[in-house]
């Protein structure tokens, strides 16, 4: 199908087909949208409407067809299409967890638009601002701190602060709030007056109905046509997208004089966000809480499973059960259908198989063992039950269109049979048709006796699915609504009362967080034990505090510093060198052949091929890595051992003497302070502005933080691992110059130790395994810790296996709190 239009379109798709292994997404879908237009995308899940705007713009390369963008044809690259004015709010918004907000919207903008590192900040802010005078999002805010509806926003202000010609919105208002559905409603259609083009994907219909000119449909990967929106009732449109009438999409509801059996209460409850909540759900009864989001009603349902605190009396069948974590929840029958699947709902990386048998997988073990026959064939059919689409069990959940995915996480929480159920939205991004489904599927798993209490933004799914309803304001339910008074005029009376409670709970619960899981937090921490240890080995050996001690100290953080700031350099992009130990030895034994004081070699040719050799190591561990696409660990173990092979190989012991001019040189003082030690210093706060104000510091720890969310903002990811892995290399290079100091002789086994400690400084300086957040000046510190405890040790006289026992149980300790601190960040 082709619509064609007057004029230039503002996006022009022809014969679009996109294949996924043996699932065709599209076949030869044609779409064209208008300047100044918005334009409707509707379909079933995994009709192909994500898909198609992916390929639109540019994340996808299709197999046919072609892409024109105000007439000029796109090539598959988001970083051009971006460049050229198409902004994109994906489902699941595309931004890195660790970066700031300010910082995600500095990377996702156009180059041209991008302010100064310095203006960022103000710009940002103007740019919240703008879309609501208070958004409570700080711009100098973790992402991962930030609630899924607060993201959403930040993704869509994103969008719009890139001055967008064609604007693709995928069911934006999922995650939104009421208010900022209006907001949105308003900004879309600013931006089609000033001539911008919209293309809206949603499953909701009345929403459609409302903001679209035209609609285009699509179903099963094809186009079925493109209609003027005016004209179209709900249920036309409804039939458009199904293929066939749909009947009401609400089961009829419980009997009123059904025998009552209260299966849960709550006396007195209260948790953050909530308080004095009482409650009871009877025996097959679907209970619906609505409010206005944020006050309480949400709070609750996380605490009842078992994720926030909760005091006061819960009672399931008639017994008290004390829910103080998600497993004590369980124990006691209720499970808990998240509302954002993607956090909390879906393991990304198994099958669709495991995701749907995770949570019920005691049905199919047998004496401890997994039936995997029996666990198929109740995958299968549990499944098919809600019509998942999806290539087979054994597909990855990541496959799955969202709503496919929403369908897996409820068929797999009613798998565990739970006496109580808790579904917070339970058919976001679910098309009508399987809206239908799901409602089907609740209303018969009450009808079985199961009790269900549901949270949801949508009014309309409250009053056609609930039995009864409690409206929550401030934290209290304000009213009780049963039978005919289940209507959507008095929900809205009832919560008229609200007002902003949980700004203020969350804005405080965000500071604290905040200072806990600040980047600086290891910076601090390390500086105050140091100090400590420090002065007690003084206290108890003087010695400790001698200038000779001190210099020695300083010496061998700076050199254990300069690896980890390699080390850190790769850490922040999500990699890992284990080869960096033997590249020390290398060095040092490459460099026994030119610093020598033979009077034909210049010492400067033997620093150049120090560093010549060095970042041929790197160049290698990125050819394994980049384009070989082997894990870092397996690829630098390899390298580890080549390396380890080459120096050997070419001294098999210690030999040649490095001339003493050399020594010298890079043993240099000022005062009494070594060179070497303020080259480091300095390195670490160059590294650290670099980082941290430099956009290009911005886009390294982008991609460490989301590799694909960066790759769309136009990172690209080899020459990202390139400069990481050769920059690695050269840092590891210059250490090892600091190190031919201490060791003087072409040793190849000098460096060896310098993997495990490399990886301790940088780990205990706060830097996180997963990428994309720590800082250099964090891993000078910890090399200052490391080389500091092994000293210490020596001057209290404490035997090499304490040194390891104080430098393990320091990991453990520095992990363990940096991760409860952000993991504190992210739930406030
Ligand atoms: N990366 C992928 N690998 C394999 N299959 C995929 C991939 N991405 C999408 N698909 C498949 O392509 C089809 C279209 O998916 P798409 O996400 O475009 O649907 P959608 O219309 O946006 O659905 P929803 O409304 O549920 O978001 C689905 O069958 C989906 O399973």
């Amino acid at each position: 199908m082709t619509v064609s239009s007057s004029g230039t379109d503002a996006l022009r798709l022809e014969g679009i087909t996109k294949r996924f292994g043996p699932v065709t997404a599209l076949d030869d879908v044609s779409l064209s949208v208008r300047p100044g237009e918005i334009h409707a995308l509707v379909g079933e899940n995994g009709a192909g409407k994500s898909t198609l705007m992916a390929v639109a713009s540019g994340a996808l390369e299709p197999e046919e067809g072609t892409v024109r963008f105000f007439g000029e044809a796109l090539s598959a690259d988001p970083g051009e299409t971006r460049e050229r004015g198409l902004a994109i709010v994906r489902q699941e918004p595309s931004l890195m967890p660790d970066l700031t907000v300010a910082e995600n919207i500095h990377i996702g903008l156009p180059k041209h638009l991008r302010p100064s590192v310095g203006a960022l900040r103000e710009f940002v802010r103007s740019k919240l601002a703008s879309w609501h005078d208070d958004t409570g999002i700080d711009p100098d805010a973790r992402i991962e701190s930030l609630l899924p509806e607060k993201r959403f926003i930040v993704e869509i202000v994103k969008a719009i602060a890139s001055q967008p010609r064609l604007l693709v919105l995928d069911e934006p208002t999922e995650h939104l709030t009421g208010r900022d559905v209006v907001r949105l409603f308003e900004v879309v259609r600013e931006l089609a007056a000033s001539g911008c083009a919209v293309v809206y994907i949603s499953h909701r219909i009345r929403e459609v109905r409302q903001i679209a000119e035209r609609i285009s449909v699509l179903r099963n990967g094809r186009a079925v046509g493109t209609r003027d929106a005016t004209n179209l009732s709900e249920d036309e449109i409804i039939t458009m997208i199904v293929g066939r009438r749909v009947e009401r999409p609400f089961p009829p509801k419980r009997a009123k004089d059904v025998h009552s059996e209260r299966i849960f209460e709550l006396h007195g409850v209260s948790g953050p966000g909530f308080r004095d909540v009482v409650m009871r759900v009877d025996r097959g009864e679907i209970v619906g809480l609505a409010g206005i989001d944020g006050h309480g009603q949400r709070e609750l349902m996380r605490a009842l499973a078992g994720q926030k605190p909760i005091e006061g009396r819960v009672n399931v069948a008639e017994r008290f059960v004390s829910i103080r974590s998600p497993r004590d929840s369980r124990k006691a029958g209720i499970r808990f259908v998240p509302g954002d699947r993607h956090r909390e709902g879906l393991l990304p990386g198994l099958s669709v198989r495991e995701n749907f048998s995770l949570r019920s997988i005691e049905k199919d073990t047998r004496g401890g063992l997994i039936n995997a026959g029996a666990e198929k064939r109740r995958a299968r059919t549990e499944l098919a039950r809600l019509e998942v689409k999806m290539a087979g069990i054994e597909a990855p959940i990541s496959s799955l269109s969202g709503g496919n995915a929403q369908k897996v996480v409820l068929t797999s929480v009613l798998a565990g049979d739970p006496k109580v159920l808790l579904l917070d939205e339970p058919t976001q991004g679910v098309d009508v048709g399987a809206r239908a489904e799901i409602y089907q599927v609740m209303r018969a798993a009450a009808d079985e006796g199961m009790s269900q209490i549901v949270c949801s933004s949508d009014r309309a799914e409250l009053v056609g699915l609930c039995d009864r309803i409690y409206v929550f304001s401030r934290g209290e339910i304000v009213a009780e609504l049963t039978g005919d008074e289940v209507n959507d005029e008095a929900i809205a009376q009832a919560m008229m009362t609200a007002t902003n409670a949980r700004a203020h709970t969350a804005a405080l619960g965000g500071k604290l967080a905040k200072l806990g899981s600040s980047d600086w937090a290891p910076f601090w921490m390390l500086v105050a034990a140091m100090l400590i240890l420090g002065s007690v080995a003084g206290w108890v050996n003087p010695f400790f505090l001698s200038e000779r001690s001190l210099v020695n100290l300083m010496v061998m953080t700076a050199t254990l510093a300069m690896v980890a700031y390699g080390q850190q350099l790769l850490m922040l992009t999500g990699g890992i060198d284990l080869s960096v130990g033997p590249l020390m030895g290398l060095c040092a034994v490459v460099g026994s052949f030119f610093l020598s004081g033979d009077p034909w070699l210049m010492p400067s040719l033997g620093y150049a091929a120090i560093i010549a050799v060095a970042a041929m190591v790197g160049a290698v561990n990125f050819l394994l890595v980049g384009p070989l696409k082997l894990h870092p660990m397996v690829a630098t173990l390899a390298t580890y051992m080549a390396v380890q092979a080459v120096s050997l190989l070419l001294r098999p012991v210690p030999a040649g003497m490095t001339d003493f001019d050399v020594l010298d040189t890079i043993g240099y003082r000022m005062g009494a302070i070594p060179a070497t030690f303020i080259i480091a210093v300095i390195a670490a706060i160059v590294l650290d502005i670099f980082l941290l104000r430099s956009g290009k510091g911005i886009r390294w720890r982008a991609f460490g933080s989301n590799a694909e969310a960066a790759r769309v903002a136009g990172v690209t990811p080899l020459v990202m691992q390139f400069a990481a892995y050769v920059g690695c290399s050269v840092l590891t290079a210059l250490a090892a110059i600091m190190m031919i100091e201490q060791v003087a002789i072409g040793d190849p086994r000098a460096g060896l130790g310098y993997t495990l400690t490399s990886i301790a400084a940088v780990v205990i300086g706060g830097t996180s395994l997963m990428g994309g957040r720590g800082l250099f000046l964090g891993a000078l510190l910890g090399a200052g810790f490391i080389s500091l405890v092994n000293s210490a040790a020596t001057f209290l006289q404490l035997d090499s296996a304490w040194q390891n026992y104080l430098l393990g149980g320091l990991i453990i300790a520095a992990v363990a709190f940096y991760s409860y601190s952000r993991s504190k960040a992210v739930s406030a």
